[in-house]
């Protein structure tokens, strides 16, 4: 049977080229989603074998719908990330001009990325924000459509017979998103060398220095932090969890030595996964270990210790 792949649809949005991007084999069935939400309940159920969901974007920062569904419910894992250039069109029907676009649809990430170029050419237009990008170019291309132009990949203006308007109406040329492959709990992915861990802190209690205590356990064990971003827990105002990205896979002593730090000091740890670096190749500087904290070093202490314990005291 085919790998069943649940993604945020429809056809033509930036999440389905992260997932041709990922995707191990080139025969598996597409399963568009209208929502993260229902990625993550496509996977949990089993409807889909594995889904795709964006994460953060390099402008605009978190996607909150997945980051709130990785911190709640029944846990997945992050299996593999792929970054994907986010490059924004207009598109609207043959024949509309930009001076005729009075109302505009587009995601909200994508609407935030694009705010001073509407701003700058649109200022009168009025925005919506739809489910995805795709979704808004699949919406203009309706007859009666509610919107008069959506701002979508390439690939969605080309799907859905669109006719770009005006091309690059992103902020930032160089925005990217980085998306994630989300699998049910399973083995881990194997260390490559060049790997990431995500996980979710909960503190025990609110005291001075409590994040700091947190940070600690990554510093200490020469481990960096590519993301610390914090999210409400729900439990009331003031009452924060901690979703963290380190470089590094748990099955290295320096990661798992920190997340054993995290779990003797925080209430709650949700383990998100270990898997391989997007931009391991684009790494321009080696990672160069503080002193101490190679894996040899911890390796070394660990024998060391056990020698210790063995009662064989040289
Ligand atoms: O709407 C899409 O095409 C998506 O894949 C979602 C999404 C996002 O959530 O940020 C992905 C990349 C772009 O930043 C804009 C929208």
């Amino acid at each position: 049977m085919p790998n069943r792949y649940a993604y945020l649809g429809p056809e033509g949005t930036f999440t389905e080229a992260a997932l041709r991007a990922l995707r191990p084999d080139e025969s598996g069935e597409f399963i568009p989603c209208s929502g993260v939400d229902a990625v993550f309940a496509a996977v949990r159920s089993g409807a889909a074998d594995s889904g795709v969901a964006p994460l953060e974007n390099s402008v605009e920062g978190g996607v909150t719908a997945t980051i709130a569904e990785l911190i709640n419910g029944a846990p997945l894992l992050i299996a593999a990330e792929v970054a994907v250039p986010v490059e924004f069109t207009l598109f609207a029907r043959e024949g509309v001009r930009l001076a005729d676009v009075k109302r505009v649809a587009t995601h909200a990430h994508a609407l935030a990325q694009c705010r001073g170029w509407l701003a700058e050419h649109l200022p009168d237009a009025e925005t919506f924000t739809v489910s995805s990008t795709a979704a808004a170019a699949r919406a203009v291309a309706e007859p009666g459509a509610p919107y008069d132009a959506a701002i979508a990949a390439r690939v969605a203006g080309e799907r859905y017979h669109l006719t770009a308007v005006a091309e690059g109406v992103g902020d930032r040329s160089d925005a990217a998103t980085r998306f994630v492959h989300l699998v049910r709990p399973g083995p881990l992915p194997a260390p490559t060398g060049a790997d990431r861990t995500s996980l979710v802190a909960f503190l025990s209690d609110d005291h001075p220095g409590a994040l700091v205590e947190l940070l600690d356990q990554f510093a200490v064990r020469g481990v960096n932090l590519t993301r610390l971003e914090s999210r409400p827990t729900g439990d009331g105002l003031g009452r924060y969890c901690f979703c963290l990205d380190a470089d590094g896979h748990v099955a290295e002593a320096r990661v798992g030595e920190a997340l054993m730090g995290l779990r003797r000091i925080c209430k709650d740890i949700r383990f998100l996964g270990s898997y391989p670096r997007a931009d391991a190749d684009t790494e321009l500087t080696p990672f160069m270990p503080a002193r101490g904290t190679s894996n040899a070093d911890f390796h070394e202490a660990e024998q060391w210790l056990a020698h210790i314990r063995a009662g064989q005291v040289a």
